[in-house]
């Protein structure tokens, strides 16, 4: 699992290990690690490092000792010389860097103006040069964030702020790292995910504020589902999904959610609809048994017509945990008495809370987690990065998937396999996050760097849910830029 820490407790936990090392111990680690991962600026070239008046610019200078030392040159922008780090100053200065007005012509950028010690937003010589950076579209790698975002709140609070194409980071992720839309400011070429340099936090840490589960983490299953423990299974055992989607208008849909459902954990998928969706379903997936019936878990909502309140109505009145997906999410009661799984975009949650579309992209975090206390249930927030949020649990980021999966009829296999690890023995919190996590991967592997549909997207998940669980996933996300 891959963490984020809110600033305070980052705060706390440097304090803590600084308090048993010599003196400047942490930054040297940092810089060290810093200079480390410059090691693509080639020897002879000049790097600009914009240097900021706090220990984040200090990191940035002594790593220019380690570059200089390696034949690089370095140009410092300060900007407040009066408050740039002393001793770093010194030591970048002593070992040949050279101070300059303002970056020109240089193709190497390191963005060393605020770490987590920022207020957002950029403004005089801190925002022309992001500006610089943006025109001129140096190599540009941030320390341990990008300035100009909102390091907790992972938001992007002005345009003006620093995009980077990598970022290096230490002791652990921040939130503004993992998720949208800050994490577009750290760079997600196809490295994706911010490079992280071990300073020996880890101890020292608390519970993380932000978590994504990653290729290796196959090992979730096992825990999650017991019957995987098991010497033998049946499929009553297993877990048996009810699928209540679809409607003349959107047929796909039934199709598409049962695909999904039929791809997962669960042991049976039961449909219910009319009687000629129905008839059609079993036609084209033989397996798929027709009619109410007894089940661990229901998706209602996908390409639901009219009758979308009545299905969820309905399901709720089983007792058992629940998908809410598309249409059936205008319909949410008060409060949920079983597990809940909402599943929106950000037009279904703005619709949700009273507020517009943009307001949700621009604060996606926030709005997910506010839904999630407001439901008393688990709100998984479609988009780029997907939010996975309950109360009481550390919010998840999905990181695999790519562009291409923002395809038609995709968000209906998502719910379709969200419910059948729900019915086989998931919480609502884990069914969504690895429901997707396999998702975004299915997608990867079903066609690298190019288009997907959500029906090749259902087809590849059964052999993405086994490399997972047999450790031998590779890389799953393709967000090149
Ligand atoms: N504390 C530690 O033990 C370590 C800290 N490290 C580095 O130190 C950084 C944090 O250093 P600091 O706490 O000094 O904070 P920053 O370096 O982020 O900067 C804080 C300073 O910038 C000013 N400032 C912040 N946002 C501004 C804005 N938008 N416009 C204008 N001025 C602004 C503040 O008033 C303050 O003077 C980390 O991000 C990391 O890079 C690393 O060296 C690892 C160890």
């Amino acid at each position: 699992m891959l963490r984020a820490h809110a600033v305070a407790d980052v705060r706390a936990a440097e304090h803590a290990l600084a308090a048993g090392l010599p003196s400047g111990e942490l930054m040297r680690r940092a810089a060290r690690g810093l200079a480390d991962a410059l090691d693509h600026v080639p020897a002879g070239e000049v790097l600009v490092m914009l240097v900021g008046p706090g220990d984040n610019g200090g990191d940035a200078l002594y790593a220019a000792t380690h570059l200089l030392d390696g034949g690089v040159r370095v140009d410092l922008c300060l900007l407040d010389p009066d408050k740039a780090h002393a001793a770093g100053l010194d030591a970048a200065l002593a070992a040949g860097a050279q101070v300059v007005d303002a970056p020109s012509q240089q193709r190497h950028c390191l963005d060393a103006l605020f770490g987590i010690g920022a207020r957002p937003g950029l403004s005089g010589r801190a925002a022309e040069w992001a500006e610089w950076i943006a025109g001129t579209r140096p190599r540009t790698v941030a320390v341990d964030v990008p300035s100009g975002v909102d390091v907790d709140g992972a938001t992007l609070p002005t345009s003006v702020h620093v995009t980077a194409d990598a970022t290096v980071t230490f002791g652990t992720y921040k939130n503004a790292l993992l998720v949208g839309p800050a994490a577009g400011a750290a760079g997600w070429g196809d490295a994706s995910i911010a490079q992280l340099v071990d300073i020996g936090l880890g101890p020292h840490l608390p519970q993380a504020s932000v978590e994504a589960i990653e290729a290796s983490d196959g090992h979730l299953l096992v825990e999650t589902f017991a019957w995987l423990r098991e010497p033998a299974s049946q499929k009553y055992s297993r877990g048996v999904v009810g699928i209540a989607a679809g409607s003349s208008q959107y047929a796909g849909a039934a199709h598409l959610c049962v695909a999904g459902a039929l791809t997962g954990m669960a042991g049976m998928v039961r449909f219910v609809g009319d009687a000629e969706l129905s008839r059609r379903v079993v036609d084209r997936a033989p397996e798929v048994v027709a009619g109410r019936g007894r089940v661990q878990a229901w998706v209602v909502g996908p390409g639901g017509g009219d009758d979308a309140e009545q299905q969820l109505t309905a399901a709720l009145d089983d007792g058992v945990a629940v998908v809410v997906d598309a249409s059936a999410l205008q319909h949410l009661p008060d409060s949920f008495d079983v597990p809940a799984l909402l599943t929106p975009h950000a037009g279904e949650l703005a619709d949700m809370l009273g507020t517009r579309r943009d307001a949700i992209e621009a604060e996606p975090l926030r709005h997910a987690t506010a839904a999630a206390e407001r439901w008393g249930a688990t709100v998984l927030l479609k988009g780029a990065r997907t939010l996975v949020a309950t109360p009481g649990r550390t919010t998840r980021v999905n990181l695999t998937g790519s562009p291409w999966l923002g395809t038609a009829g995709s968000g209906d296999v998502l719910a379709g396999l969200a419910g059948s690890l729900l019915a086989s023995g998931a919480d609502p919190h884990d069914a969504g996050s690895i429901a997707a996590f396999l998702h975004g991967a299915a997608s990867v592997r079903a066609n690298r760097g190019g288009p997907v549909t959500a029906s090749a997207v259902a087809q590849a998940l059964p052999a993405t849910l086994a490399a997972f669980h047999d450790g031998e996933l590779d890389d799953v996300r393709d967000w090149r830029r």
